[in-house]
């Protein structure tokens, strides 16, 4: 497959000799026109690149006006604030190259992230998210003929060259046409590499990789971000990308589908469009967990919304909560017992409590005390428990009834303080190991409010009045499954009017049962004309990871479209007990660290207990993290962690600890939960288990565990 430059074909070296030439007459024109900038003042600088634009523009092609009118007005408001011109970055100015043969003859358009033109040189850099050019170049292959309006005149033309390029700090280091992939070794020398376009973000080809064996060689070599997967967007995942600002979107599609891809390349092309109405500053992303709150705002740096704010579920329903109640803090409960969390996020709360609360009479006692009383009323009423529970249809437990009113009990108490209030003397308040006296004990709770209940607190202020939230001008929701109605409820009235926003989900990966489906998403966030998009193409995953993925999920599994593409078999390893399994593992880390020390691991337990015991075998390794809040590095290494804080992420490596019939028994929860945690793997996926193995493990005995 590998063949070096002098063999390359003539067509071959051509290609390279084309692209080292436009690289470097792009890097000297960038140069001269830094230099120009940096002479004058800052003012003088603008007014002369507004001249050589002007000049451009009295000469330009159809094709070429929309760009140098963007550029025009962008220099125009820079001088109106007085701030320097941005260029392009020289060391990685562009990632694709386009050429097209319309009216005035071949151009070449080079596609980056920022825009950039000396039409005399020849040079047209173009923002990716500027549509007319960007269209073209997601939505045709090389040799398409294409149709596409440049402002208002129609251009027709051939697209001559379509090409992907990797420049890693000023040295252009891999070319993709078509089914031709060149790549530039260290030493300068040129080859021709095998295509496997879908895993270019991560580093190559899948290889003949045994099931016992990990690595791929994937992580034995540094990799650089220069092709970010903005040059990889699909056609499907554009036209998505490109839906208009002022409708809201559904993104769906299976584990790796570009989902989260598509939501955030949105907001960026939204952003770029009109500024003025969808600033950074009003713009949003709310996601479930914290790894994947970090992993956004790593990937939205480059995608220039550093200024968006991106925040945990949880940590913005308590900001809007003390918006919403006036109130400087909240004392919040956060061990709610999962049943009572279970109970509290099910639709048919949303259902049962609306039909109760009924139509209100005065918007008197809103507080946030008075609403919590009336709410404890409704949980403290069994009859009303249920009808909640029976509502549900068995996605909750008849036991959830008592919990719930235990719960209720316990942080409806009297707070200790208050009982205690005759002691006066402080020392009296502490125990002997120096603890707050209620601390550890159930009267800790006293007082207190769960996370799930200020929704619903917030729900229940708004049947009076409104809640007084700060309007946004777009919000995205990722991993829209894990919302509750309540919560969605509090989203929409963030929204306002403009229903501006993009949801992006996936109903197989919701972490606990209740999801109310995504025609009541839609009707609560009052979206119902929200346009959909159902991406069909599985990036992330191998297909021998894909194909696990459906087995475990079972005939909950969606239709296939795409089984991924081909790579290393998934590795299934069975031991008698426990310890074995993770001397095994620990192991098989030290090895693999050794050979592939850029690769990412994530070795993903069913629960922060096995993950803590797991993590015991390579604590004492510089490479291993124990990451158990969501504190996500994203650096090379192993992160040892559990399945409820890897949604959204993904590594070069899985290894799942403890596949037991224990952690993950034959049921919904625990088929959506595993599949989460095999989907985060971009290359080779390892199944150990010891005991009894997991029946949602496909053919026990036949897939050769050891
Ligand atoms: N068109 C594409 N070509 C190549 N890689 C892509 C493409 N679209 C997305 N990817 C890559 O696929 C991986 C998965 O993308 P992303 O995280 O957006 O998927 P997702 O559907 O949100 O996943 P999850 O369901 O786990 O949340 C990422 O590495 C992303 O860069």
């Amino acid at each position: 497959m590998n063949q070096p430059h002098g063999t390359l074909p003539e067509h071959a070296r051509a290609i390279i000799a084309e692209e080292e030439a436009l690289l470097s007459r792009v890097q000297e024109t960038l140069e001269a026109a830094r230099h120009k900038t940096g002479r004058a003042t800052d003012t003088q600088g603008l007014v002369a690149q507004l001249q050589v634009l002007r000049d451009d523009a009295a000469t330009a092609a159809v094709a070429d006006l929309p760009h140098l009118l963007v550029q025009m007005t962008q220099t125009r408001a820079l001088m109106e604030r007085q701030e320097a011109v941005r260029l392009p970055d020289s060391q990685a100015p562009y990632f694709a190259h386009l050429r097209l043969d319309g009216e005035g003859g071949a151009r070449d358009y080079l596609l980056g992230r920022t825009t950039f033109a000396d039409v005399s040189a020849g040079v047209r850099v173009i923002d990716w998210r500027f549509a007319p050019i960007a269209r073209v170049f997601y939505c045709y292959e090389e040799g398409d003929s294409y149709e596409e309006y440049f402002g208002e005149r129609l251009a027709e033309g051939t697209v001559e060259t379509r090409r992907l390029v990797v420049i890693e700090r000023g040295v252009l280091t891999r070319i993709i046409s078509g089914a031709l992939v060149l790549e530039r070794a260290p030493d300068g020398e040129w080859h021709s590499v095998g295509l496997d376009v879908t895993s270019l973000q991560s580093g190559g080809a899948g290889t003949a990789a045994r099931p016992e064996f990990l690595g791929t060689g994937k992580g034995a070599r540094r990799r650089e971000d220069a092709f970010g997967v903005t040059a990889l967007l699909d056609a499907e995942q554009y036209e998505a990308v490109s839906t208009g600002p002022d409708r809201p979107l559904l993104v769906l599609g299976s584990a790796g589908s570009g989902k989260t891809t598509v939501a955030l390349h949105r907001l960026a092309k939204i952003a770029f469009d009109d500024a003025e109405t969808f600033p950074q500053s009003r713009m949003k992303l709310i996601v479930p967990e914290e790894g994947l709150a970090r992993l956004s705002r790593r990937l939205l740096a480059p995608l220039g919304l550093g200024k968006v704010a991106v925040q945990t579920r949880d940590s913005w329903l308590l900001q809007v909560a003390k918006q919403a109640f006036d109130l400087p803090g909240i004392k919040l409960w956060h061990d709610t017992p999962p049943l009572v969390s279970r109970f509290k996020r099910h639709p048919t709360l949303r259902r049962a409590l609306a039909a109760r609360v009924g139509v209100p009479k005065t918007s008197a006692g809103v507080t946030l005390e008075r609403l919590r009383k009336r709410l404890a009323d409704a949980y403290f009423d069994r009859h009303f428990l249920e009808t909640v529970v029976n509502a549900a249809r068995g996605e909750l437990p008849r036991t959830a009834i008592d919990e719930v009113m235990e719960h209720t009990r316990l942080q409806h108490a009297t707070p200790l303080s208050k009982e205690l209030k005759g002691i006066t003397d402080p020392e009296m308040l502490i125990t002997v190991d120096g603890k707050a006296i209620e601390e550890d004990t159930p009267y800790a709770l006293a007082g207190t409010v769960d996370l799930d209940d200020l929704p619903i607190l917030m729900f229940l202020k708004a049947q009076h009045t409104s809640l007084g939230l700060e309007r946004l001008a777009h919000v995205v929701l990722d991993e829209a499954e894990d919302f509750s109605l309540f919560e969605l409820f509090v989203v929409s009235r963030l929204l306002g009017k403009g229903k501006s926003c993009t949801l992006a989900g996936d109903e197989m990966q919701q972490t606990d049962a209740g999801f109310a489906g995504w025609p009541a998403v839609l009707n609560e966030l009052n979206i119902r004309d929200a346009a959909t998009c159902r991406l069909q193409v599985s990036y992330r995953c191998p297909r021998p990871v894909v194909e696990l993925a459906r087995q475990v999920l079972g005939t909950q599994a969606p239709a296939a479209h795409d089984t991924g593409r081909p790579g290393a078999p998934v590795g299934f390893h069975h031991f008698p007990d426990e310890a074995q399994a993770q001397l095994f593992i620990g192991e098989a880390l030290r090895d693999l660290v050794a050979r592939e020390p850029h690769a990412s691991v994530g070795v993903i337990a069913s629960s922060p207990e096995s993950a803590e015991a797991v993590f015991r075998v390579v604590a004492d390794m510089p490479w291993s993290r124990r990451v158990s809040d969501g504190e996500f590095t994203f650096e090379p290494g192993v992160d040892v962690t559990d399945v409820g804080s890897v949604k959204g992420l993904e590594f070069d490596y899985v290894i799942l600890p403890d596949v037991t019939a224990r952690a993950y028994p034959v049921d919904d929860e625990s088929r959506r939960r595993l599949h989460v945690a095999i989907t985060r793997t971009s290359h080779q996926l390892w199944v150990v288990s010891s005991g009894v193995r997991s029946h949602l493990i496909p053919g026990a005995g036949a897939a050769a565990p050891r």
